[in-house]
């Protein structure tokens, strides 16, 4: 567990100099995946550059798992979290593989389990390791460069994985790709995630909790349900997108939290498990009204109607008891 216990943040030392980050308290709980959003400037790099050190608060602490971090050696504290910037940062004249390898390396791991672990994360990556692993960063297109940035930062096995604005710079597509690949690494190791972004949509789809930030303090913490359903203060829902929410909250519920019994109609199906935005996409795609919702193992499991749809409690009403959100 990461605590930040009154936090205030002002770099040089001019007495008007502006705070960086003022009185912040915040618990991020662990297997958590935070995303940290907010406008330029607001103080999201500073805030996630605390848990590894790389600025240090100029009042209040910074605990981890009960200890205060500034009592702890450096060294220790960054071997045990992996940080993934949006430039990458891998070393240019040294292979994917041992770019990969520099944290189990710095453990001191034997020479066998690092290259395994280098094999079994370019393979988890999509990246043959047999053609990739011998590769030099520059022989990579952006997509495979941030993708062996974050095999990189998983490779010791962090605790906590840091991650400011990993996938910034990509385009939509690979974008999409790697964030599923974040959500399903955070699903499948339970790991601390805390990642910095400016896109509100990357945000609601990867978080269970955000922190949105404004000049130096948090303006709101919770859920992507909380954030979109009740909005703080009129800012925040200005953030959020008020002119959208409602296909937001779709997003972030499925199909099958609307289900009803009842044999296969004619027309569209769609696993159970995708959002009820897709539901209405397909809907409208289709023009009907209704469509047959499958299980994993493709079985019909029930039928949605587009009546439900629109015929029901607000959808971000967490008093609804079939609520469920799709992500985490
Ligand atoms: N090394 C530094 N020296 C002086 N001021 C700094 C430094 N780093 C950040 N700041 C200032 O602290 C404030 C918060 O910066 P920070 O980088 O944490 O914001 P951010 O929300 O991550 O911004 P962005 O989204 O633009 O990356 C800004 O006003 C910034 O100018």
């Amino acid at each position: 567990m990461i605590e930040f216990k009154n936090v205030s943040k002002t770099y040089g030392h001019a007495p008007d100099a502006p705070k960086a980050l003022d009185d912040v308290s915040l618990t991020i709980g662990r297997g958590e995946l935070v995303v940290m959003i907010g406008a330029s400037g607001s103080g999201k790099s500073t805030l996630l550059k605390m848990i590894n050190r790389m600025e240090q608060p100029s009042s209040g602490t910074v605990v981890l798992d009960g200890q205060d971090m500034a009592q702890m050696p450096v060294r220790d504290l960054r071997l045990r979290m992996g940080y993934v910037i949006q430039s990458v940062g891998l070393f240019p004249h040294w292979t994917v593989a041992r770019n990969i390898g520099v944290v189990p390396t710095m453990l001191g791991w034997p020479p066998e389990r690092i290259a395994e672990r280098v094999t079994e994360l370019l393979t988890l990556f999509d990246l043959d390791p047999a053609t990739y692993g011998p590769r030099l960063p520059h022989q990579l297109s952006g997509g495979q460069q941030q993708r062996v940035g974050v095999a990189r930062a998983l490779a010791g096995d962090p605790e906590v994985l840091l991650m400011d604005e990993p996938f910034g710079a990509l385009d939509p597509l690979i974008r999409a790709a790697l964030q599923d690949e974040v959500k399903r690494i955070h699903q499948a190791s339970g790991k601390t995630i805390v990642m910095v972004t400016h896109d509100i949509d990357e945000a609601l789809r990867l978080g269970t909790q955000i922190v949105l930030l404004e000049q130096g303090r948090i303006a709101q913490v919770g859920t992507p349900l909380a954030l979109l359903g009740q909005p703080a203060n009129d800012r925040v829902a200005d953030f959020v997108g008020r002119s959208d929410v409602g296909i937001k909250l779709l997003s972030l519920q499925s199909a099958g939290s609307l289900a009803r019994a009842g044999v296969a109609q004619t027309g569209p199906s769609l696993p159970a498990s995708a959002s009820l935005r897709e539901a209405l996409s397909t809907l409208a795609l289709h023009g009907c009204d209704t469509l047959n919702l499958l299980d994993d193992a493709g079985a019909h499991t029930g039928v949605l109607h587009a009546a439900d749809l629109f015929n029901r409690a607000r959808v971000g009403d967490p008093q609804r008891r079939d609520a469920r959100a799709t992500h985490g």
